[in-house]
This record gives structure tokens, sequence and C-alpha cells, in this order.
């Protein structure tokens, strides 16, 4: 669909480019000709995945060690990016969510989302945007969001009201940096199973609403690629008048069925217990491998 040089002279950062569809999103920048940064909090994992990047499509990648949720941390990133050379692109991808009944999330629960997917992105937009317009250079920031920035969901209230929150940004500075030449756009994807989604938001292994592809029109679940080249379209020259839009990328599921978990309201309390000993395993595990925060 795209060549080697779509994006030569793009530097492009993505945040949470460690694992799971950033990654994947990376790989895909990088055998477009981009140069690509990631960033995350386990360098064990951004080392890895540079390693693996970089032989696999012969590409220039590096990675930052960063925490999205605090924005000293974000800014001190961004500096030293720009310290090498100017950004062209950012993808906002890095978040965090999991299931839960709203009425058992504590504030802090509460705060791990939106800290991570409201103000991570804002400020990782806002710590570049600003860059841009002091040097006069254009840009093109693209989100990661969900098809819950127009239904909601149940059981990740934090995420859908986040991810929201994110979408209205995008429509919001797609209108005031509109005059610097920076563009902003989002995508929603649907399930594209990865294992850090799935062990917070599929833990028990049984597939329901939003992560059951047999309720996708198109029955099957979305492939890396295709949300790659969508990646690539949104960051490479030729539709600069594009700007301010959410597309979906989830093969009809939201416009068919509950793209949502709206059906997990059958769960017992039994379940849910379950169900958060498995998500709290999860995190530990990745927690144990952080080198910040
Ligand atoms: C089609 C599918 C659409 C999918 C759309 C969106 C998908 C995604 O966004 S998937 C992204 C998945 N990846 C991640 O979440 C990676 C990042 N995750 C994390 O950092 C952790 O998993 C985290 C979210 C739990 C946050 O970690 P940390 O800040 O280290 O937090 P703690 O473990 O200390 O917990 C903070 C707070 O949250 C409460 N909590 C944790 N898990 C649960 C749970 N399952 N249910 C309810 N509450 C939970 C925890 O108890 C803490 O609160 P206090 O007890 O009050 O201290
Ligand atoms: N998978 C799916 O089906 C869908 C995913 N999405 C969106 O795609 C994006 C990627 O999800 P996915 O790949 O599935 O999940 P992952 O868990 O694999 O990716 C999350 C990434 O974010 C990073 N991250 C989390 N918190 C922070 C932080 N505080 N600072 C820096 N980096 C952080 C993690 O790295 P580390 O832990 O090392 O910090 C990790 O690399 C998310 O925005 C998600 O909402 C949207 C719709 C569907």
């Amino acid at each position: 669909m795209f060549n080697s040089s779509t994006l030569s002279n793009k530097r492009i950062l993505v945040t949470g480019g460690g694992t799971g569809l950033g990654k994947e999103i990376s790989r895909g920048l990088l055998a477009s000709g981009a140069e690509v940064y990631i960033c995350g909090r386990r360098e064990n994992v951004l080392k890895t995945t540079c390693e693996e990047l970089s032989k696999d499509t012969g590409g220039k990648i590096h990675y930052r060690i960063c925490d999205i949720r605090d924005p000293e941390s974000i800014d001190d990133m961004v500096e030293s990016i720009f310290t090498e050379g100017p950004l062209t692109g950012l993808i906002n991808n890095a978040a965090a969510n999991f299931i839960s009944p709203t009425k058992d999330l504590s504030p802090r629960g509460y705060q791990a989302i939106r800290s991570t997917v409201m103000d991570g992105s804002f400020y990782t937009v806002l710590a570049v945007g600003k860059r841009w317009i002091n040097l006069g250079i254009r840009g093109s920031i693209v989100s990661n969001l969900v098809t819950w920035v127009w239904t909601g969901s149940a059981y990740v209230v934090p995420s859908a009201m986040s991810k929201t929150a994110i979408d209205s940004m995008t429509k919001s500075l797609a209108v005031e940096w509109g005059p610097y030449g920076i563009r902003l756009n989002a995508v929603a994807p649907g399930p594209f199973p990865t294992e850090g989604a799935w062990e917070k938001l599929n833990p028990t292994g049984k597939s329901s609403g939003a992560t059951d592809s047999s309720s996708v029109p198109m029955r099957r679940y979305g492939e890396m690629p295709e949300l790659a080249n969508l990646m690539i379209f949104l960051q490479a020259d030729g539709c600069d008048y594009l700007t301010g839009q959410t597309i979906a990328i989830d093969g009809g599921h939201h416009l068919a069925a509950p793209s949502t978990f709206a059906s997990l309201s059958d769960l017992s309390d039994d379940d849910w217990g379950n169900i958060r000993d498995n998500i709290k395993a999860s995190a530990e595990k990745e927690k144990s491998e952080r080198s910040i925060g």
C-alpha cells in the first residue's frame, strides 16, 4: 500500500511503542522510511523491541524511558528528542485500562487510568505542539482511541471518559493549531488482540462484547498491518486538509453490536473477585519490570 520512502524525513514519537499496537504501528512507520522514537516505563521491553524492529526493518528506532503520568518526565523526554532533531509526528498510544464495576473503583484506581490516558496524552501533545509552534514546524498528531468515544462503555468507565476527552481535544486543537499547520486526528480501533489489553479486559479468556470477534460484521479481529497502514496514511503528506477527525477501524463493530462490555452485567461478585485477582497479577508482573513510575 505504501513504499519505503512514504515517510522519509519523518521523525515520529509513538508512546507505549514497546508492546502491542504501538510496537506494530512502529514497525509499519519504520518500513515506510520514518525514524521512530518509542517510550514506556520498562527499559527491558523497549530495548528488546528496538532491537527486533531495527533488525526486521533496517530502520532507525530509539527509545526513551518515560512515565506519561508525570508531565516533567514527558517534557524531559521531548526535549531530549528535539535536541537530536525535531519530531514531525506524534502517536498518542500509551494507555492504562482494566474492567471493573464502577462502584468498586477507588480514587487511585480511577486516577491510574485518567492520569495515563487523558492527562498523559494531553501533556505529550502540549510538549510536542508548543515546540512545533515555537520552531514554525508543521506536524501530525494521531491519538489511538476506541469506539467508546461514541457509545460509552459499562465496566471501563474511566477509560471511556478519558478517551472521549482526547477525542474532544483532537477536534478543539485541530481548530486552534490549524493556523500553525498542525493537524490532529484520531483512530478508534475495534478488537486487535494484544497481551497487554487482553490480560486487563478479557482475563477469564471468555470473549464477550468488546473483545468478541463473532459479533464483528467482518467476523474477525483486526490485523496489525491494517491499523499500521491507517497510521502511515495519517502521518504521510498528501492529505494535509484532513484534520479534526476520529476514524473507526473496527470491521463495523460499533455500528452493528455492542462493542462494549454491557454483557458483563451477568457476572456475579465471585466472578468479579476472580477477574480482579487475574488483572492484579498481570499488573504486578508488569510493575516489577518498570524502570520508572
Ligand atoms: C476492543 C477492546 C477495546 C480496548 C480499548 C482500550 C484498551 C486499553 O487501553 S488496553 C491497555 C492495557 N494496558 C495497560 O493497562 C498497561 C498499563 N497498566 C497499568 O499500569 C496497570 O495495569 C494499572 C492500570 C493497574 C495501573 O498500575 P499502577 O498505577 O501501578 O496501579 P496499582 O496496581 O498500584 O493500582 C492503582 C489502583 O488501581 C486499583 N486497581 C488495580 N486493578 C484493579 C481492578 N482490577 N479492579 C479495581 N481496582 C483496581 C488498585 O487497587 C489501586 O487502588 P487502591 O487499592 O485504592 O490503592
Ligand atoms: N488492543 C485493542 O484491541 C485496542 C487497543 N486500543 C488502544 O491501543 C493502545 C495500545 O493498547 P495495547 O497495545 O492493546 O495495550 P498494551 O498494554 O500492549 O500497551 C500499552 C502501552 O502503554 C505503555 N504505558 C502504559 N502506561 C504508561 C505510562 N504511564 N507511561 C509510559 N508508557 C505507558 C505500556 O508500557 P509500560 O508498561 O512499559 O509503561 C505499553 O507499552 C491503547 O491506547 C489502547 O487503548 C484501542 C482499541 C482496541
